[in-house]
């Protein structure tokens, strides 16, 4: 996830700037960890004395151990955690973003970072978000500066690294694992940010099953438990806000505050000094006193928190979900509307080809077998190639599954001959088509009568070929749709003489 901070193809952003941007920033952002020990749960890799604790604290460690890959679900601390070892002494923070970075930009910062430290005596921190996107060639651009500890390297990503990441640098790196953070740990940050200057600055306070509510959404990500925080303050603050009497505005003074209206028991307004607190994400409640989150404001903040697409959670379902049921609903701009979303938000353009590599099977089919080259050729072209470019392999692909015509008619035959296997149908193998190639399988009548189809007219022969029990059943319908009608005619044919 790009940082906000940082949010440009890269950046060099030095800690004191940060203080001034700040009150603009999302919560989530705000309430970020600058030391370790603000950092709650990842307790396993943070004891005395740890790699990353020993990294953090400013010693660069054995060589070759400076640098780390921090494999772990989104929103538990990874981009956190690059940040707080760049605030080592004499370090600089630079974030690479895997999603559009190449070679040249990975070389440009290390012909920095060489220039940093040589002259200016500073290490510079690479942050590497998404690291998985990276193709292997991007990859190795990063193996001189790490070997030669040029940069420390910190490298994230959500996707195992033994898959995605190539082994030189693996094996150059140390592998840390973050885990989804606990119930316990994302409450004591959900009172932080309550509580907290930077935070919501205890202009609201959480009723119990809001708190619940929002817990059991965040699956563990501290980032979407602070975004639906945010959103559920504003929503409260809107709601106090509508029911506060006419004239109540921002130069109130708390005594001049009327109480809210005492028959809407959601609207919990006490007296309580006048606050005014820009970073409550729009809501700037000072002069309606302390305000409850409710599980309904809660709950309607979850719809807007879902609102843009995240490559983790419900939306990348829904989008992905939406993109196959376009394809296979032959609509080419739909689809393109939703392969356009998924790239906009920096999927992984291998994810959206084995999506189409699947479509084009289990939708097209034999209607159009070459749906499926076509896709196959785009997935290994996006592998090759990587994004910007890779888009336009998605697209031809997507345009191809879309337009072509429809037939499932393969698989649903597999899936039958599965069902009827599970079934306990399908007796023995006829004899004659058993193997005859071991000694004594002729006195076993293996091979026997068996026909040479080659030897026949129009290399069909006429036997039987299923076991006792499945002669004459059909698994595979063909739709007629396409190439498939053909496949149809053909097959009546074939049946004919096969089953004779
Ligand atoms: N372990 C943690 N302790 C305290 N706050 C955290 C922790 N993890 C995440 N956060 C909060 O969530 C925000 C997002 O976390 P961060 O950017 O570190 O996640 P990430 O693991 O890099 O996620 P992604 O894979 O989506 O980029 C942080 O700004 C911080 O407010």
């Amino acid at each position: 996830m790009t940082d906000p901070l940082t949010g440009d193809l890269f950046s060099a952003a030095s800690h004191q700037e940060e203080g001034g941007r700040r009150r603009h920033m999302p919560l989530a952002v705000r309430m970020r960890p600058r030391h370790l020990d603000e950092i709650v749960g990842q307790q396993h890799l943070l004891e005395q004395g740890s790699p990353l604790r020993v990294l953090a604290e400013g010693s660069r460690g054995p060589a070759g151990a400076s640098s780390v890959i921090l494999y772990g679900p989104p929103g538990t601390g990874k981009t956190t955690l690059a940040h707080v070892i760049a605030r080592g002494e004499s370090r600089t923070f630079v974030e690479l973003s895997a999603i559009r970075a190449g070679v040249k930009d990975v070389r440009r910062v290390m012909d920095q970072a060489l220039e940093d430290r040589d002259l200016r005596g500073r290490t510079t921190v690479l942050f590497l978000d998404e690291i998985h996107r990276f193709n292997k060639a991007q990859q190795d651009a990063l193996l001189p500066g790490v070997e030669n500890g040029w940069v420390i390297l910190v490298a994230a990503t959500t996707e195992n690294p033994s898959f995605s990441v190539v082994s030189p640098l693996l094996s150059r790196s140390l592998l840390l694992t973050l885990r989804p953070l606990t119930d316990e740990d994302l409450s004591g940050l959900i009172d932080r940010a309550l509580a907290e200057e930077r935070g919501l600055d205890g202009a609201f306070t959480l009723d119990p099953e809001a708190r619940g509510h929002i817990l059991r959404m965040a699956g563990g990500d501290a980032r979407r438990v602070l975004t639906t925080l945010e959103a559920a303050a504003a929503v409260a603050a809107g709601r106090a806000e509508q029911h506060a009497p006419a004239g109540t505005d921002d130069a109130c003074s708390d005594e001049d505050s009327p109480e809210a209206d005492p028959g809407d028991s959601d609207s919990s307004e006490t007296d309580s000094p006048e606050r005014d607190s820009p970073e409550a994400g729009g809501a700037t409640p000072g002069h309606l006193g302390t305000i409850t989150i409710t599980s309904e404001d809660a709950e309607q903040a979850m719809d807007h928190a879902v609102q843009r697409y995240d490559r983790d959670g419900d939306q990348h379902y829904d989008i992905v979900s939406a993109f196959i049921k376009s394809l296979r609903g032959s609509d080419p701009d739909a689809a393109l509307h939703y392969l356009a979303r998924m790239v906009v938000a920096g999927e992984d353009p291998r994810f959206i080809a084995r999506r189409l590599v699947i479509a084009a099977g289990e939708e097209v089919g034999m209607a159009d077998p070459s749906a499926l080259q076509t896709a196959v050729a785009a997935a290994q072209a996006v592998q090759l190639i990587g994004m910007p470019e890779a888009r336009i392999l998605l697209a031809e692909a997507t345009v191809h599954i879309a337009t072509a015509p429809k037939s499932n008619a393969s698989y649903r035959a597999l899936d039958a001959a599965i069902a009827d296997v599970r079934a306990g149908k399908g007796g023995p193998v006829p004899l004659h088509l058993r193997d005859a190639h071991y000694a004594g399988a002729h006195r076993l009548g293996h091979g026997r009568s068996y026909v040479y189809a080659h030897d026949e007219p129009h290399h069909v022969a006429a036997q039987q070929y299923p076991p006792d029990d499945l002669v004459g059943v059909d698994y595979y319908r063909p739709t007629g749709n396409g190439q498939e009608r053909a496949v149809a005619e053909r097959l009546d044919r074939l049946r004919a003489i096969t089953r004779r």
